[in-house]
């Protein structure tokens, strides 16, 4: 899914209603009755608790008021208030103009911030104050609005399209912002959700279609695109072919592991071999060859003259994929041997872990690596290796201008990791979850892709599939668990249902 600009989500909506011959009122009422439906799924819905709606004089204020008028027609005890911060827009007028008679549907205006009223501790708070038309910090009375909202810690707050306050596009410095336990975002998230800074502020957000203009749509160009389900379907074809056989799905190398590290090693190569390469061999120290042999009987082992880490400067010709780094340490000759690698191999390299925090100390080696290879930095690498950043924006810039300017896959980790490319596009993934966040977890995303690198579908589609996988895998695996027990193996047994579910092969 393409992740468009301010301007371009207006623009795409103009068009779509030209393109579908409606008026911005139907648009609108569309928007208001998907709005109310995803409401209404909600589990935890009460119809009988009231709902309060603090509607705003643009668009955004028009989907709040037509959303009191579907739960007022239901029944819904609706408590809605006006706060014009300017002449409210036409489709806004029409909105409330048709409200229908309810006894349970009440209407204010807040004109100042005593106006605020006391609200039930267990009412719903639907914030449509500000949309994605938002240009400039909230001032004045309406920030006090803001300010109070975000002091009912007891009401459920669902913002509509964007927290009131947010930029889709930017960080507004010292902005007031709602902040939401859900948003529901019309049409397509908006850039500004990618940000962890703001994280928080969004709360869970999830997607309402309304059937945009596909048309119109395909012309916007973005290098920005959101990594969903339907996106990675197209992106592969994993199916084999009757006559196929171990060699046509390549060879991969993993040098991972040391003393007390050789866990990376093992979680590493299960995951690759789980991602479908055809021949696997795993370099590590010689503390840790009985240790390959007997935990991944499938991965032929190669060791290293060193009993501790990898030292040895290896023949790396032969390989269609090279993953190095996870649990490497930084033991005495380490770095030399990986400069070895970096220096007789063409093909992408998969860096992380400790081969990223060795890069960070020697920055020149970054134009020396293969063009295309891949960095898996999480946070703290990514600081390590390029610096730290104002604001997540600035962070996303500098990836996007590393990629390009190196050649590089810059796969930045976390909730909806960021992959930037040597394009310059970014994605943002929508698999995961936190129980992810637990040791060994990036070990496994090193083997996905260096197993899916491995087999020639290009280091692109590698990339983007290997991280969705990894996510999904992760998804399947916390079902009917917590995510506080989930360990990274779990990830790995799941690679078979995830590959299944997104491929059907
Ligand atoms: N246009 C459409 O056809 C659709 C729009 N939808 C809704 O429309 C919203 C966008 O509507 P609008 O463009 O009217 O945007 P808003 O509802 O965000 O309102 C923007 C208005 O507020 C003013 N404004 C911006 N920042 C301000 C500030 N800090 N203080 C005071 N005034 C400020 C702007 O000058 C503008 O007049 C979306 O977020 C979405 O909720 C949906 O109904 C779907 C269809
Ligand atoms: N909150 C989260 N939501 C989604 N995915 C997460 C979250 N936290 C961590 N992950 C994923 O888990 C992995 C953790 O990798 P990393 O920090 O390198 O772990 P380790 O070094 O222990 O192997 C990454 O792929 C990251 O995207
Ligand atoms: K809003």
């Amino acid at each position: 899914m393409k992740i468009l600009n301010q301007e371009q989500m207006h623009w795409v909506d103009q068009q779509t209603m030209i393109d579908q011959r409606i008026s911005s009122t139907e648009l609108m009422e569309r928007a208001v009755h998907e709005l109310y439906k995803c409401i209404r799924s909600f589990t935890w819905f009460d119809p009988l608790s009231p709902v309060f709606v603090f509607a705003g004089s643009g668009n955004n204020g028009g989907d709040g008021i037509g959303l009191a008028r579907l739960l007022a027609e239901e029944g819904v005890e609706v408590h809605l208030f006006y706060c014009d911060y300017s002449e409210p827009s036409a489709d806004n007028l029409h909105m409330r103009e048709h409200l229908p008679h309810r006894k349970y549907l009440t209407e204010k205006s807040i004109t100042n911030p005593a106006d605020f009223p006391t609200l039930d501790r267990k009412g719903l708070i639907i914030d449509a104050l500000f949309g994605s038309g938002l240009n400039r910090p909230i001032e004045g009375v309406w920030r006090s609005v803001v300010e109070s909202i975000n002091t009912q810690h007891t009401n459920r707050v669902i913002s509509i399209d964007i927290p009131s306050g947010m930029h889709p596009d930017k960080i507004l410095e010292n902005a007031v912002c709602i902040h939401a336990d859900i948003t529901l975002t019309i049409g397509q998230p908006k850039y500004s959700f990618f940000f962890p800074e703001l994280g928080d502020i969004i709360g869970d957000w999830v997607v309402i279609d309304i059937k945009l203009s596909e048309a119109a749509l395909e012309k916007c160009d973005t290098h920005m695109y959101y990594l969903d389900a339907p996106f990675i379907k197209g992106y592969g074809d994993l199916s084999r072919k009757r006559f196929s056989h171990k060699g046509t799905f390549g060879h991969a190398l993993l040098i991972n592991g040391s003393y007390g590290k050789m866990g990376a090693a093992i979680l590493a190569a299960r995951s690759c071999l789980r991602s479908g390469v055809g021949l696997l061999t795993c370099h590590v120290p010689r503390i840790g060859y009985p240790i390959m042999q007997i935990s991944v009987p499938e991965s032929m082992v190669s060791v290293d003259q060193h009993e501790f880490y990898f030292h040895t400067k290896i023949d790396v010709s032969g390989y269609d994929a090279i993953g190095i780094g996870s649990g490497i340490d930084h033991g005495n000759g380490v770095c030399e041997a990986l400069l070895h690698v970096i220096q007789n191999t063409t093909v992408p390299l998969v860096l992380d872990a400790d081969a990223l925090n060795i890069l960070a100390e020697h920055a020149d080696w970054l134009g020396k690596l293969p063009r295309n290879s891949i960095l898996t930095p999480h946070p703290g690498e990514f600081k390590r290796l390029f610096g730290s950043w104002i604001n997540d924006a600035e962070k996303l810039d500098r990836q996007r201008n590393l990629s390009r300017q190196y050649g590089l896959f810059i796969v930045l980790k976390g909730a909806n990791t960021s992959i930037s490319c040597p394009d310059g596009q970014i994605y943002f993934n929508s698999t995961g979850n936190p129980g992810m966040a637990t040791a060994g977890s990036g070990d496994t995303l090193t083997g996905i892709i260096t197993g899916l690198c491995a087999q020639n579908m290009g280091t692109k589609s590698a990339v983007l599939m290997g991280v969705y996988i990894h996510g999904l895998a992760g998804d399947l695996a916390v079902k009917g668990q917590s995510q506080l027990s989930m360990v990274s193996s779990d990830i790995t047994n799941h690679l078979g249902a995830a590959f299944y579910e997104t491929f059907q092969t």
